[in-house]
């Protein structure tokens, strides 16, 4: 895989350029995105020449962009007709940030219909005869197949940390707006959050540093002493693979076995709630941000989505009103959970990638975080008995997504430790 921070390293010590690692990133993709069906478009050359002779901190990264996000040198079209050949005049924000970086902006990858449900042609490259996730399908694909060392995707209900939990791959949702999403189609104002996805939690913390001057942890846990780790138990982990369920146990016995503190938190009744009000949330608010492609071109969405907008159109201002103050009781609760654990453990889907191309998957484990704005990083390396990657999520404290990060990091160094 192509691994972001490793790039670095080598174009740091002169075993590497840009150029030479914008010429294999071009590579990898021709050798295999013809069967994963990654990307939609490629950057022109004047682009990626550009980038080659840059001298910023993510000179030589190449970057896979979801095509939700604007591009000025290549045709941003949301995955639906309505927009096919639409040129934006300038990039959204955390592509021209990246781009100021240092960053090869190489390819547009593959959304759902505005980053809703109605699934793409992309493929799972762990295995071909599944679905890779949405809606960032083809960013969580692209890593995985180790075409590129970054990747942007965003997230509504799940689709950043489902996807990485399918494909295999960190993914990261940081808290709500830290990373801007200027110039992103919009869904769902309030939900809509801007992430990434690497080989590694390292590679995320590092990529995120570099795009926008924070500071997202130092990767210096050796070990899990000090740490208080809450294995979450939600209303609704019925629903959740026992395989899926092992896994983060498993998570968490190697926490603990670090020396971490390990206890069960269960959910409490204001976060049932929350997760419960994030449809009324996202249908209503969808319904602006889509009111003129809604309204003119009813017949060119998808069926999901067509489903989406419609089911939205009944919900009246008092009900969405409700919901908002649903989910801002849940902000609470969820702050108070934080008093006694640093971090929480969770599935980042409810099982591994399913089968076939019909469906992204559900965002069930994920869309209570969404709403609440907490930080969740995917750890990828353990797998179900098939081989299908099954991830654990991180979640911290809102704005704590340095912790989130440096947990991730020690999670998966010890899931990919020999026994
Ligand atoms: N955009 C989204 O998060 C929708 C999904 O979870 O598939």
């Amino acid at each position: 895989a192509a691994k972001l921070t490793d790039i670095l390293s080598a174009i740091t010590e002169n075993r590497s350029t840009p150029a030479a690692e914008i010429g294999a990133a071009r590579q990898r993709i021709a050798d295999s995105d013809a069967e994963v069906g990654a990307f939609l478009r490629l950057a022109p050359d004047e682009s990626l020449d550009e980038a080659a002779s840059s001298e910023g901190p993510l000179a030589g990264i190449t970057v896979g962009v979801k095509d939700i996000y604007d591009t000025r040198d290549m045709a941003t079209e949301h995955g639906s007709p309505i927009y096919r050949g639409h040129r934006p005049v300038a990039d959204a924000s955390l592509v021209s940030m990246a781009r100021l970086a240092g960053a090869a902006i190489i390819g547009k990858t593959t959304t759902t219909e505005f980053a809703s449900l109605d699934p793409t042609p992309t493929r799972n490259p762990r295995n071909l005869d599944h679905t890779p996730g949405g809606s960032s399908s083809g960013s969580a694909a692209a890593v995985a197949a180790g075409m590129v060392p970054l990747a942007f995707g965003s997230q509504t209900g799940g689709s950043v940390i489902r996807p990485a939990s399918f494909c295999g791959v960190a993914g990261f949702k940081p808290s709500f707006r830290l990373f801007p999403t200027i110039g992103m189609k919009t869904f769902s104002y309030t939900l809509d959050t801007a992430g990434l996805f690497a080989a590694t939690a390292q590679d995320l913390a590092l990529a995120a540093r570099l795009i926008t001057g924070r500071d997202f942890g130092t990767g210096s846990l050796a070990d899990g002493s000090g740490l208080r780790i809450g294995l979450y138990r939600s209303a609704v982990d019925g629903e959740v693979a026992a395989e899926m369920q092992a896994a983060v146990e498993e998570a968490a016995r190697l926490l603990e076995g670090s020396g971490a503190t390990l206890v069960t938190v269960e959910e409490p009744a204001a976060l049932t709630a929350a997760r419960s009000c994030h449809a009324a949330v996202q249908g209503f608010e969808a319904v602006m941000a889509l009111s003129d492609e809604f309204r003119r071109h009813r017949e060119k969405l998808g069926p999901d989505l067509g489903a989406v907008l419609d089911h939205g159109a009944t919900i009246e201002p008092a009900e969405y009103d409700e919901a908002r103050r649903t989910a801002r009781i849940g902000r609470k609760a969820a702050s108070a959970l934080f008093e006694t654990v640093d971090v929480l453990i969770a599935p980042s889907a409810l099982g591994p990638a399913p089968l076939g191309l019909a469906s992204t998957g559900d965002a069930l484990m994920n869309k209570l975080w969404t709403l609440t704005g907490n930080p969740v990083v995917n750890v990828p390396g353990l797998a179900a008995s098939t081989g299908l990657p099954l991830g654990v999520s991180v979640i911290a404290r809102f704005g704590r997504d340095a912790l989130a990060l440096d947990v991730a990091r020690l999670l998966q160094a010890m899931i990919a430790a020999p026994e």
